[in-house]
């Protein structure tokens, strides 16, 4: 079976140029494969470049060398060489992000946050608001919230509004960065049962859980990044 994702060699410094254009090397020589149906845990202390290594996949940050491929049907483009309209392209249609922020949109209320990220990745209007609908009613936001802009939620129910955004359409591509960061027991659940369906679904799931047990939950395999530690130059 191919894999979804491909990662040969990736290394990336950080330069901070408010220090003298000081080079604070992240990761070096990382390699790792994610399969359809797979869920591969980044593991490894805080600061060792779990976050940088996802935000490198979703192409907000631009690696050094090696090549990162993502899989769109029978082509695989490289992430690290792809031009910024043909990410975005791949972000609509085959690869999702959950951060464990939500971005907030001011005067939208939730569940049109939500309807409008199932419209942008191809869903029929009706369809997308129907989905919303079920994702929030399945995240236990109160339906007194859903029309509500999400910018005055607690920390929680905006990662629920957040979870449902990334959950909504099916791509193949699904990447994670904490979701489950500020969440009680009962939605960590909820979330490592749609973690399941997306990758029974066929998805291949990267991601960062800090929450022990919800990593046992959904890993079918834990990658741990400080093998991939960047030597200071
Ligand atoms: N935009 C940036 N500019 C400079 N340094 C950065 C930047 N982003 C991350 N770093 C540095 O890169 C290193 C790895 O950070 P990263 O957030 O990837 O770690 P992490 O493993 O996800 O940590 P945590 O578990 O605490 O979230 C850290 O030393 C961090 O300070």
């Amino acid at each position: 079976m191919q894999p979804l994702v491909e990662l040969e060699n990736v290394s990336k410094s950080f330069t901070l140029h408010l220090r003298g254009g000081l080079r604070l090397p992240v990761v070096s020589g990382a390699s790792l494969v994610a399969h359809p149906g797979e869920c591969v845990v980044l593991g490894g202390p805080s600061g060792a470049g779990k976050s940088s290594l996802l935000r490198m996949i979703h192409g907000n940050y631009r690696c050094d060398a090696g090549r990162i491929l993502v899989r769109d049907g029978a082509e695989p483009v490289d992430i690290a060489t792809a031009e910024p309209r043909r990410i975005l392209a791949l972000r609509r249609g085959v690869m999702g992000h959950v951060s464990q922020f939500l971005r907030v949109i001011p005067r939208i209320g939730a569940l049109e946050v939500v309807a409008a990220a199932g419209r942008e990745a191809g869903l029929e209007a009706g369809a997308a608001r129907d989905q919303a609908a079920a994702l929030l009613a399945r995240l236990n936001l109160p339906e007194r919230l859903w029309h509500l802009p999400p910018a005055t939620f607690s920390g929680g129910e905006q990662q629920r509004v957040n979870i449902a955004r990334g959950f909504i359409a099916h791509r193949p591509v699904l990447l994670l960065d904490e979701p489950t960061a500020s969440l009680d027991a009962r939605n960590r659940t909820v979330v490592v049962e749609l973690i399941a369906a997306k990758q029974a679904a066929g998805a291949a799931v990267i991601g960062i859980f800090h929450d022990q047990d919800v990593r046992e939950a959904v890993a079918t395999r834990v990658v741990d990044v400080t093998r991939f530690a960047a030597q200071a130059a």
